[in-house]
């Protein structure tokens, strides 16, 4: 069959099929330190993320979609906390606008080092594309973020310190042009007891029905606990609104990972309105 329209397929997770399987915490670790997203993780990082985070595909497939949908000509993309650049990837193959830069940003070097090597690798030579990718080696606090159609924080958010996550919205809002969007994807709480505890159960069958054992799920949740804190859904929305965007909801939801789309409305062209009594 002819026409496909192959740019919604095969994200990076599944074109590194080959990458090295995940099994760094199978045997027992007699120190459990704080999480990392060191050369280890780097290396199993596509397998890793395909059978820790449910839906993870679909997000990275749909921000392509939102990306054809939301960027504007001669604008910016940040994909911050990029890790191997899926979302970059997705993004630039569905970019259909001229004059765009994406900015993808990691604070760590594994991560940033075989993310620039993706970005080579994976670049499509069948779309007339005149989009530039830089990847930069930064805290994504320390960005300077200016003239953005698109802002992807897939899966960042979570582990930057709660008392910065207000500030760096309000630079994204501020740093997106009208009519731009903000993807936030993130691992949720839920206040309802019932809810949270199902959620939580859910996402471990899903580990386990993808070949954890109990020992890699629990050794994993330990080094994670200081380190990935995550908000509820009506917290990430309080937020973006305090962040000044206009309009904030969630698009996405698989157990206790979903991602909001958060935007920024476009400039109207409202007519002055006649001043009654002169
Ligand atoms: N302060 C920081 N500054 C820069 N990078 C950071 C910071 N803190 C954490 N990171 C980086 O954020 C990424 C989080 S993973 C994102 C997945 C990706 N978005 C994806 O679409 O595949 C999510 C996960 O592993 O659950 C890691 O690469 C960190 O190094
Ligand atoms: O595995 C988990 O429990 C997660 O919350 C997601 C995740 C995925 C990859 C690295 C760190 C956290």
């Amino acid at each position: 069959m002819k026409n496909i329209n192959y740019s919604l397929n095969s994200n990076l997770s599944e074109r590194l099929s080959s990458s090295r399987p995940d099994n760094l915490f199978s045997l027992p670790i007699a120190q459990l330190g704080d999480w990392t997203f060191d050369e280890k993780v780097a290396e199993v990082f596509p397998d890793m993320i395909q059978r820790s985070v449910p839906g993870y595909s679909n997000i990275i497939t749909m921000i392509g979609m939102l990306a054809k949908r939301f960027v504007q000509p001669h604008s910016r993309i940040y994909d911050l906390g990029c890790s191997l650049g899926a979302a970059s990837l997705s993004v630039r193959r569905n970019i259909q606008v001229p004059g765009c830069s994406i900015i993808a940003v990691d604070n760590s070097p594994a991560m940033v080092e075989r993310c620039r090597r993706h970005l080579d690798a994976f670049r499509d030579d069948t779309l007339v594309d005149d989009t530039l990718v830089e990847v930069l080696e930064k805290d994504i606090l320390d960005v300077r973020l200016k003239k953005a159609s698109m802002v992807v924080l897939n899966l960042t958010l979570q582990f930057i310190n709660p008392k910065d996550r207000l500030s760096l919205l309000t630079l994204i809002y501020q740093s997106l042009i009208p009519g731009g969007v903000l993807v936030l994807s993130e691992k949720f709480t839920f206040e309802d007891p019932q809810v949270s505890e199902l959620l939580f159960d859910m996402h471990h069958d899903f580990k386990r029905a993808n070949g954890y054992s109990e020992l890699e799920i629990s050794q994993k949740r330990s080094m994670l606990e200081n380190v990935l804190r995550s908000d509820s859904i009506k917290d990430h929305k309080t937020r973006l609104h305090q962040a000044g965007f206009e309009h904030a909801d969630v698009w996405f939801q698989c157990f206790n990972f979903g991602s909001l789309i958060a935007l920024k409305t476009k400039k109207t062209n409202r007519p002055l309105r006649k001043l009654a009594f002169i």
